[in-house]
C-alpha cells in the first residue's frame, strides 16, 4: 500500500516536473509575439470544444470609470455566498456597516452557485497591466478586478434572463440590509450656507426598539408589520394606480405608549433611515420644500407632535386678524405693506404640509412612510387626517394584558407566573401606560428577582387604581359643586326678572288709572 502510494507521487512529481520545463522552454524559445499568438487562438480553439460560456462583469467601467453597479451587486451577493463555501477570504474593515468587517473573495478564488437546479460557477479575477500607467482611481490602477461566470451553454437564456436579474437584485437587498441606517434631523437654514453645509445632519441610528421589543395585542403587531410589508414590496402596484409610492401613517396616544418606539421598530423592520422633520425650525413653505426634496427614499419622515409644531389653526387666525385691520387701516398702501409684511413672517403652513404629503416630490424615487404623531388627535385639523392623506391611523393605548405579558417577557424573561392573574384584573380596571408598567417591572437592584418586581408592579398599580378613584371623586364633588352654583344663579336671576316685571306691570297700571 505505502509503496503503490510512494509510486503514485514519484509519478506525480515527474508529471509536474515535465509540465514546468515545457512552460520554461515555451517562455524561453519562442518569441513573445509567438506566445502571444498560440495563447490567444487556442485559448479560441479551446472555447470552441468547450460546452461552457463565460459572462465578465468589470469593476470600472464606462465613461470616467465609474464604479460598476453590477460589480458591487455581484460582489455583495458573492460575499454572502462565499464566507460560507469559499476557503480564500479577503477582510475589508467598513466604517459605514453594522457588520464591521466585510468578507469578499480573495483573487483568483472560485465559487459555485446553484439557482433553480443550475449550477453556475463565479471567480473573482484580476488583470494586471504589463506597463505601469498612471490612474487617478487608486483601485484601478493595481489591475481591474472584474468576476467570471461561467455556465454551460445550454443555460444561456435562463442565465442572461433570470438568473444575472436575481443576482443583481440580491445584492442590492443585501446591502440595504446590512448598511448601517441613520438617523437625521435638519439643521435651521441659518446654517444652510457656507462650507461643508448641509440641511440635514446625521447620526448613526441605533434604536434598540424592535417589533419583538414592542409591547401590544399582537393581532395588531402583526397587523401593522403586513401593512409595511405590502408596502416596501409594492413598487409595481403604485406604478400601476398611478401614486406616489408613499404612505402616511398618525400614531396618536397618550404620552409613554410607544409612539416613538414604534417608529423605531418600524424603521428595524424595513432597514430604512430616519428624518425627524423638527418643524419649529423651518422658517416657511419654501424651506419645508427644501427639505423634503433632499431626502433620499427608503426612508421614514417623522414630524412628532403635530399639534404642537405646527399651528394649525394659523391660517384661521390669520383671516380673522386681517378682517379686523381692515376695518382699522383706511389707508391702503399701508394696509399692502402690512400684509406684505405677515407674508414672509408666515410659517410652515397646513396646506404647505398637504401639498408635500399629496406627493409634489414624488418625481424622485419614492419609497416614503411619513409618519405623525400627537397626543391630542381630537386637535388635529379634519384636513390633516382625512383617508387618503394619512393611510393608517394606529392608537396606541395604555397596558393591556397581552402588552403586559411581552414587557416581562423583555424585563423579566418569564411568561407565566401566579401572580399574572391578579395584574391581568388589575390593568383592566387601571390606566397606566406601558412606560409606567416598563419602569416597575425593572428590577431596581441586583438582588430583586422576578417575584419582587411583579410584586412592584401590583403595589404600583393598586396605588394608581386608588388615585383614580380619588380623582374620579373629587371630579364628581366638582361638577355638583359647579351644578348647584349654576342652579342658584339662574334662581337668583329668575327673582330680579319677576322684580322688574311686577315693577313695570305696577307703572303701567298707574298709568292706566291716569289715563
Ligand atoms: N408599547 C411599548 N412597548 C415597549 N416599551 C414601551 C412601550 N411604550 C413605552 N415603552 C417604554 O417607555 C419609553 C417611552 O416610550 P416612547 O418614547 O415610545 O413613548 P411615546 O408614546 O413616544 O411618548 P411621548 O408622547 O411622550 O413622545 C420607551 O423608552 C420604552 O422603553
Ligand atoms: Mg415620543
Amino acid at each position: 500500500m505505502t509503496m503503490m502510494m510512494g509510486e503514485k507521487w514519484a509519478q506525480l512529481g515527474s508529471v509536474i516536473g515535465s509540465i514546468m520545463f515545457a512552460w520554461a522552454m515555451f517562455n524561453q524559445y519562442f518569441p513573445q509575439q509567438l506566445r502571444d499568438f498560440i495563447l490567444k487562438y487556442g485559448h479560441k480553439f479551446v472555447g470552441f470544444l468547450s460546452p461552457n460560456i463565460h459572462i465578465t462583469f468589470h469593476e470600472f467601467s464606462g465613461e470616467y470609470f465609474k464604479r460598476s453597479e453590477a460589480y458591487a451587486a455581484i460582489q455583495t451577493y458573492l460575499s454572502d455566498k462565499s464566507s460560507m463555501k469559499a476557503k480564500n477570504l479577503k477582510a475589508e474593515v467598513v466604517k459605514d456597516s453594522s457588520q464591521s468587517v466585510i468578507l469578499s473573495m480573495a483573487e483568483n478564488e472560485e465559487v459555485t452557485d446553484e439557482f433553480e437546479g443550475v449550477k453556475l460557477l463565479w471567480v473573482s479575477m484580476k488583470h494586471t497591466p504589463r506597463t505601469q500607467s498612471f490612474s487617478w482611481f487608486p483601485e484601478a490602477a493595481d489591475g481591474k478586478r472584474y468576476y467570471k461566470l461561467t455556465f454551460h451553454k445550454s443555460k444561456r437564456e435562463f442565465v442572461t434572463r433570470t438568473y444575472i436579474h436575481h443576482v443583481l437584485q440580491e445584492g442590492k437587498e443585501i446591502t440595504v440590509r446590512n448598511r448601517q441606517r441613520k438617523l437625521y434631523t435638519n439643521n435651521p437654514s441659518q446654517n444652510w450656507h457656507g462650507y461643508q453645509a448641509r440641511k440635514w445632519s446625521h447620526v448613526a441610528f441605533e434604536h434598540p426598539s424592535t417589533f419583538d421589543t414592542l409591547a401590544m395585542e399582537s393581532k395588531k403587531k402583526e397587523e401593522i408589520k403586513n401593512d409595511l410589508a405590502k408596502f416596501s414590496q409594492g413598487k409595481e402596484y403604485y406604478k400601476k394606480i398611478g401614486k406616489a409610492w408613499k404612505r402616511g401613517y398618525l400614531l396618536y396616544g397618550p404620552p409613554g405608549t410607544g409612539k416613538s418606539s414604534m417608529i423605531a421598530a418600524m424603521a428595524d423592520f424595513l432597514k430604512y433611515d430616519i428624518y425627524d422633520l423638527e418643524l419649529t425650525t423651518v422658517k416657511d413653505n419654501t424651506e419645508l420644500r427644501k427639505l423634503l426634496i433632499e431626502t433620499t427614499s427608503k426612508s421614514i419622515i417623522v414630524i412628532e407632535d403635530i399639534d404642537c409644531s405646527l399651528d394649525l389653526t394659523g391660517q384661521r387666525k390669520k383671516k380673522k386678524k386681517k378682517k379686523v385691520e381692515e376695518e382699522e387701516t383706511k389707508d391702503p398702501v399701508s394696509k399692502m405693506a402690512k400684509d406684505e409684511e405677515e407674508e414672509s413672517n408666515t410659517k410652515v403652513t397646513l396646506s404647505g404640509l398637504l401639498n408635500f404629503i399629496d406627493g409634489i416630490w414624488s418625481a424622485n424615487g419614492g419609497e416614503r412612510l411619513i409618519i405623525f404623531t400627537t397626543n391630542h388627535v381630537e386637535k388635529l385639523d379634519p384636513a390633516l387626517i382625512r383617508r387618503g392623506r394619512m393611510d393608517k391611523r394606529i392608537e396606541l393605548s395604555y397596558c393591556c394584558f397581552q402588552a403586559f405579558k411581552v414587557l416581562a417577557m423583555n424585563y423579566l424573561d418569564v411568561d407565566s407566573h401566579p401572580l399574572f392573574e391578579t395584574i391581568g384584573h388589575l390593568l383592566e380596571e387601571t390606566n397606566m401606560t406601558p412606560a409606567d408598567v416598563a419602569e416597575n417591572l425593572m428590577p431596581k437592584s441586583l438582588t430583586e428577582d422576578a417575584d419582587t418586581c411583579l410584586k412592584n408592579l401590583i403595589e404600583a398599580l393598586e396605588t394608581a387604581k386608588e388615585e383614580a378613584r380619588k380623582k374620579a371623586e373629587e371630579d364628581m364633588r366638582l361638577k355638583v359643586e359647579k351644578e348647584e352654583k349654576e342652579k342658584q344663579q339662574v334662581a337668583q336671576e329668575d327673582v330680579k326678572v319677576d322684580e322688574s316685571l311686577a315693577k313695570e306691570v305696577k307703572e303701567n297700571c298707574v298709568e292706566v288709572v291716569k289715563g
